[in-house]
Protein backbone atom coordinates (compact mmCIF):
# COMPACT_ATOMS: atom_id res chain seq x y z
CA UNK A 1 0.00 0.00 0.00
CA UNK A 2 0.99 3.75 -0.62
CA UNK A 3 -0.10 6.81 0.27
CA UNK A 4 -2.14 7.27 -2.64
CA UNK A 5 -5.44 7.36 -0.94
CA UNK A 6 -7.21 3.66 -1.83
CA UNK A 7 -10.33 3.78 -3.68
CA UNK A 8 -12.59 0.42 -3.32
CA UNK A 9 -15.22 0.34 -6.18
CA UNK A 10 -18.08 -1.31 -7.23
CA UNK A 11 -19.39 -2.35 -10.76
CA UNK A 12 -22.96 -3.72 -10.65
CA UNK A 13 -23.06 -3.89 -14.30
CA UNK A 14 -26.70 -4.79 -15.60
CA UNK A 15 -27.66 -6.24 -11.75
CA UNK A 16 -30.50 -4.70 -10.11
CA UNK A 17 -33.34 -2.98 -10.52
CA UNK A 18 -33.87 0.62 -9.01
CA UNK A 19 -35.60 -0.10 -6.17
CA UNK A 20 -32.86 -3.11 -5.38
CA UNK A 21 -30.21 -0.70 -6.26
CA UNK A 22 -31.59 1.62 -3.61
CA UNK A 23 -31.97 -0.75 -1.26
CA UNK A 24 -28.20 -2.13 -1.61
CA UNK A 25 -27.36 1.84 -1.64
CA UNK A 26 -28.84 2.67 1.51
CA UNK A 27 -27.18 -0.87 3.33
CA UNK A 28 -24.33 0.04 2.21
CA UNK A 29 -24.13 3.47 3.31
CA UNK A 30 -24.66 2.18 7.00
CA UNK A 31 -22.22 -0.81 6.52
CA UNK A 32 -19.45 1.54 5.60
CA UNK A 33 -20.70 4.90 7.67
CA UNK A 34 -17.64 4.15 10.02
CA UNK A 35 -14.72 4.03 7.28
CA UNK A 36 -11.69 6.42 6.71
CA UNK A 37 -9.43 6.98 4.98
CA UNK A 38 -10.74 5.10 2.24
CA UNK A 39 -12.71 6.46 -0.93
CA UNK A 40 -15.71 4.31 -2.32
CA UNK A 41 -18.08 4.26 -4.99
CA UNK A 42 -20.68 2.32 -6.64
CA UNK A 43 -21.65 2.29 -10.70
CA UNK A 44 -25.38 1.19 -10.48
CA UNK A 45 -26.86 0.84 -14.17
CA UNK A 46 -27.89 3.98 -15.82
CA UNK A 47 -31.92 3.20 -14.78
CA UNK A 48 -30.95 3.41 -10.89
CA UNK A 49 -28.41 6.40 -10.99
CA UNK A 50 -30.34 9.04 -9.94
CA UNK A 51 -32.30 7.39 -7.02
CA UNK A 52 -28.40 5.88 -5.84
CA UNK A 53 -27.31 9.34 -6.09
CA UNK A 54 -30.57 10.21 -4.09
CA UNK A 55 -29.97 7.64 -1.68
CA UNK A 56 -26.18 8.17 -1.02
CA UNK A 57 -26.52 11.91 -0.84
CA UNK A 58 -24.17 13.25 1.86
CA UNK A 59 -22.18 10.00 2.60
CA UNK A 60 -18.98 8.97 1.68
CA UNK A 61 -19.96 6.80 -1.51
CA UNK A 62 -19.42 8.06 -4.80
CA UNK A 63 -21.68 7.10 -7.57
CA UNK A 64 -20.51 6.41 -11.05
CA UNK A 65 -21.70 5.23 -13.80
CA UNK A 66 -20.70 2.45 -16.48
CA UNK A 67 -19.86 3.92 -19.68
CA UNK A 68 -21.36 7.17 -21.35
CA UNK A 69 -20.98 8.35 -24.77
CA UNK A 70 -19.05 11.14 -26.05
CA UNK A 71 -20.90 13.22 -28.11
CA UNK A 72 -22.71 15.93 -25.97
CA UNK A 73 -26.14 15.48 -27.42
CA UNK A 74 -27.94 14.52 -30.81
CA UNK A 75 -29.39 12.09 -32.72
CA UNK A 76 -28.06 8.85 -30.95
CA UNK A 77 -31.01 6.72 -29.76
CA UNK A 78 -29.93 4.81 -26.42
CA UNK A 79 -26.99 7.20 -25.71
CA UNK A 80 -25.84 8.84 -22.70
CA UNK A 81 -24.07 12.04 -22.52
CA UNK A 82 -21.48 13.07 -19.43
CA UNK A 83 -23.90 15.85 -19.03
CA UNK A 84 -26.61 13.71 -18.39
CA UNK A 85 -24.56 11.70 -16.25
CA UNK A 86 -23.50 14.38 -13.89
CA UNK A 87 -27.10 15.45 -13.69
CA UNK A 88 -28.69 12.23 -12.38
CA UNK A 89 -25.61 12.59 -9.44
CA UNK A 90 -22.74 10.58 -11.10
CA UNK A 91 -19.17 12.01 -10.21
CA UNK A 92 -17.32 9.41 -11.75
CA UNK A 93 -17.66 7.21 -15.19
CA UNK A 94 -16.23 3.50 -15.80
CA UNK A 95 -14.39 3.50 -19.46
CA UNK A 96 -13.41 0.91 -21.73
CA UNK A 97 -14.18 -1.62 -19.22
CA UNK A 98 -13.17 -5.43 -20.96
CA UNK A 99 -16.89 -6.35 -21.45
CA UNK A 100 -17.31 -2.92 -23.65
CA UNK A 101 -14.47 -3.60 -25.74
CA UNK A 102 -15.71 -7.58 -26.47
CA UNK A 103 -19.14 -7.06 -26.27
CA UNK A 104 -20.13 -3.39 -27.65
CA UNK A 105 -17.56 -2.52 -29.67
CA UNK A 106 -15.35 -0.21 -27.78
CA UNK A 107 -12.15 0.43 -29.31
CA UNK A 108 -8.96 2.14 -27.73
CA UNK A 109 -9.92 5.22 -30.21
CA UNK A 110 -13.44 5.35 -28.88
CA UNK A 111 -12.06 5.33 -25.10
CA UNK A 112 -10.40 7.66 -25.95
CA UNK A 113 -12.96 10.30 -26.90
CA UNK A 114 -15.23 9.27 -24.37
CA UNK A 115 -12.30 9.97 -21.78
CA UNK A 116 -11.79 13.06 -23.32
CA UNK A 117 -15.92 13.69 -22.39
CA UNK A 118 -15.81 12.56 -18.96
CA UNK A 119 -12.65 15.19 -18.46
CA UNK A 120 -14.57 17.92 -19.79
CA UNK A 121 -17.55 17.17 -17.30
CA UNK A 122 -15.49 17.09 -14.60
CA UNK A 123 -16.11 14.05 -14.25
CA UNK A 124 -13.66 11.36 -13.01
CA UNK A 125 -13.01 8.91 -15.54
CA UNK A 126 -12.38 5.20 -14.19
CA UNK A 127 -10.29 3.92 -17.20
CA UNK A 128 -9.83 0.25 -17.83
CA UNK A 129 -7.38 -2.20 -19.34
CA UNK A 130 -6.36 -5.51 -19.38
CA UNK A 131 -5.34 -8.38 -21.66
CA UNK A 132 -6.83 -11.66 -22.07
CA UNK A 133 -5.71 -14.98 -21.54
CA UNK A 134 -4.75 -15.57 -25.13
CA UNK A 135 -2.88 -11.99 -24.92
CA UNK A 136 -0.99 -13.54 -21.65
CA UNK A 137 -0.52 -16.35 -22.69
CA UNK A 138 1.21 -15.08 -26.19
CA UNK A 139 3.17 -13.23 -23.73
CA UNK A 140 1.66 -10.19 -24.71
CA UNK A 141 0.31 -8.61 -22.00
CA UNK A 142 2.70 -5.71 -21.97
CA UNK A 143 2.51 -4.92 -25.52
CA UNK A 144 -1.46 -4.65 -25.15
CA UNK A 145 -1.32 -2.54 -21.72
CA UNK A 146 1.33 -0.43 -23.70
CA UNK A 147 -1.33 0.40 -26.50
CA UNK A 148 -4.31 0.34 -24.63
CA UNK A 149 -2.90 3.19 -22.59
CA UNK A 150 -1.14 4.94 -25.36
CA UNK A 151 -4.18 5.14 -27.73
CA UNK A 152 -6.77 5.75 -24.50
CA UNK A 153 -4.75 8.80 -23.31
CA UNK A 154 -3.65 10.10 -26.75
CA UNK A 155 -3.16 13.77 -27.21
CA UNK A 156 -3.96 14.52 -23.09
CA UNK A 157 -1.56 16.33 -21.01
CA UNK A 158 -0.95 15.41 -17.41
CA UNK A 159 -2.47 18.92 -15.94
CA UNK A 160 -5.93 17.52 -17.75
CA UNK A 161 -5.56 13.93 -16.33
CA UNK A 162 -4.85 14.48 -12.72
CA UNK A 163 -8.53 13.22 -11.64
CA UNK A 164 -8.22 10.08 -13.74
CA UNK A 165 -8.63 6.65 -12.34
CA UNK A 166 -6.85 3.58 -14.04
CA UNK A 167 -8.21 -0.16 -13.24
CA UNK A 168 -5.96 -2.92 -14.41
CA UNK A 169 -8.76 -5.60 -15.25
CA UNK A 170 -7.31 -8.50 -16.61
CA UNK A 171 -10.05 -10.07 -18.44
CA UNK A 172 -9.25 -13.61 -17.98
CA UNK A 173 -10.06 -12.69 -13.88
CA UNK A 174 -13.15 -11.26 -14.41
CA UNK A 175 -16.11 -12.75 -13.08
CA UNK A 176 -13.91 -16.49 -13.27
CA UNK A 177 -12.78 -16.56 -9.41
CA UNK A 178 -8.74 -16.80 -11.43
CA UNK A 179 -7.75 -13.56 -9.45
CA UNK A 180 -3.88 -12.57 -10.55
CA UNK A 181 -1.78 -13.57 -7.90
CA UNK A 182 -0.69 -10.25 -6.29
CA UNK A 183 2.78 -10.52 -7.90
CA UNK A 184 1.24 -10.82 -11.29
CA UNK A 185 -0.85 -7.61 -10.23
CA UNK A 186 1.96 -5.57 -8.95
CA UNK A 187 3.85 -6.52 -12.21
CA UNK A 188 1.43 -5.05 -14.49
CA UNK A 189 0.91 -2.48 -12.07
CA UNK A 190 4.28 -1.22 -11.72
CA UNK A 191 4.62 -1.73 -15.87
CA UNK A 192 1.62 0.76 -16.31
CA UNK A 193 2.89 3.29 -13.77
CA UNK A 194 6.46 3.28 -15.20
CA UNK A 195 4.53 3.50 -18.48
CA UNK A 196 2.63 6.73 -17.12
CA UNK A 197 6.28 8.24 -16.00
CA UNK A 198 7.41 7.85 -19.62
CA UNK A 199 4.38 9.69 -20.75
CA UNK A 200 3.40 12.26 -18.44
CA UNK A 201 6.03 12.73 -15.93
CA UNK A 202 6.79 11.20 -12.47
CA UNK A 203 4.41 13.48 -10.69
CA UNK A 204 1.29 12.57 -12.06
CA UNK A 205 2.57 8.64 -12.48
CA UNK A 206 3.28 9.08 -8.72
CA UNK A 207 -0.19 10.15 -7.45
CA UNK A 208 -2.15 8.25 -10.11
CA UNK A 209 -4.34 5.30 -8.75
CA UNK A 210 -3.73 2.23 -10.55
CA UNK A 211 -7.07 -0.52 -8.94
CA UNK A 212 -6.78 -3.96 -9.81
CA UNK A 213 -9.84 -5.95 -11.24
CA UNK A 214 -10.73 -9.34 -11.11
CA UNK A 215 -12.42 -11.49 -9.07
CA UNK A 216 -11.68 -9.43 -5.77
CA UNK A 217 -13.36 -11.12 -2.65
CA UNK A 218 -13.09 -10.77 1.12
CA UNK A 219 -9.98 -13.43 1.37
CA UNK A 220 -7.50 -11.97 -1.10
CA UNK A 221 -8.19 -8.35 -1.07
CA UNK A 222 -5.85 -7.33 1.67
CA UNK A 223 -3.37 -9.09 0.27
CA UNK A 224 -3.36 -7.76 -2.62
CA UNK A 225 -3.75 -4.35 -1.60
CA UNK A 226 -0.64 -4.80 0.24
CA UNK A 227 1.33 -4.56 -3.04
CA UNK A 228 3.16 -0.99 -3.72
CA UNK A 229 1.38 0.40 -6.79
CA UNK A 230 -2.03 -1.72 -6.64
CA UNK A 231 -4.39 1.61 -5.09
CA UNK A 232 -7.90 -0.14 -4.99
CA UNK A 233 -10.19 -2.18 -6.23
CA UNK A 234 -12.75 -2.61 -9.39
CA UNK A 235 -15.36 -5.28 -8.15
CA UNK A 236 -17.86 -6.95 -10.14
CA UNK A 237 -19.36 -10.01 -8.42
CA UNK A 238 -18.45 -9.32 -4.34
CA UNK A 239 -20.40 -6.14 -4.44
CA UNK A 240 -23.58 -6.85 -5.13
CA UNK A 241 -24.11 -7.89 -1.70
CA UNK A 242 -23.62 -4.51 1.02
CA UNK A 243 -21.93 -7.45 3.12
CA UNK A 244 -19.00 -8.36 1.56
CA UNK A 245 -18.81 -5.29 -0.16
CA UNK A 246 -18.33 -3.33 3.09
CA UNK A 247 -15.88 -6.36 4.26
CA UNK A 248 -13.51 -5.19 1.17
CA UNK A 249 -13.89 -1.54 2.24
CA UNK A 250 -12.93 -2.16 5.43
CA UNK A 251 -9.70 -4.51 4.17
CA UNK A 252 -7.50 -3.39 6.25
CA UNK A 253 -8.73 -4.27 10.10
O1 LIG B 1 -15.20 -6.61 -14.14
C1 LIG B 1 -15.00 -6.44 -12.95
C2 LIG B 1 -15.20 -5.10 -12.35
O2 LIG B 1 -15.35 -4.12 -13.32
C3 LIG B 1 -14.59 -7.54 -12.07
O3 LIG B 1 -15.64 -8.43 -11.96
P1 LIG B 1 -15.54 -9.63 -10.88
O4 LIG B 1 -15.16 -8.97 -9.57
O5 LIG B 1 -16.92 -10.20 -10.85
O6 LIG B 1 -14.51 -10.57 -11.36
Amino acid sequence: MSSRTPLIAGNWKMHKTGTQAVEAAGKLKRLVDAARDVEIMIAPTYTALYQVAQTLKGSAIAVGAQDLFYEKQGAFTGKISSEMLVDAGCSHVIIGHSERRQFFGETDETVNRKIQAALSADLIPVFCIGESEAQREAGDTFSVLDKQVRVGLKDFVSEALTRIVIAYEPVWAIGTGKTATREQAQEAHQFIRSLLETLFGKPFADTVRILYGGSVKPDNVRALMEMPDVDGALVGGASLDPETFSKLVFYNE
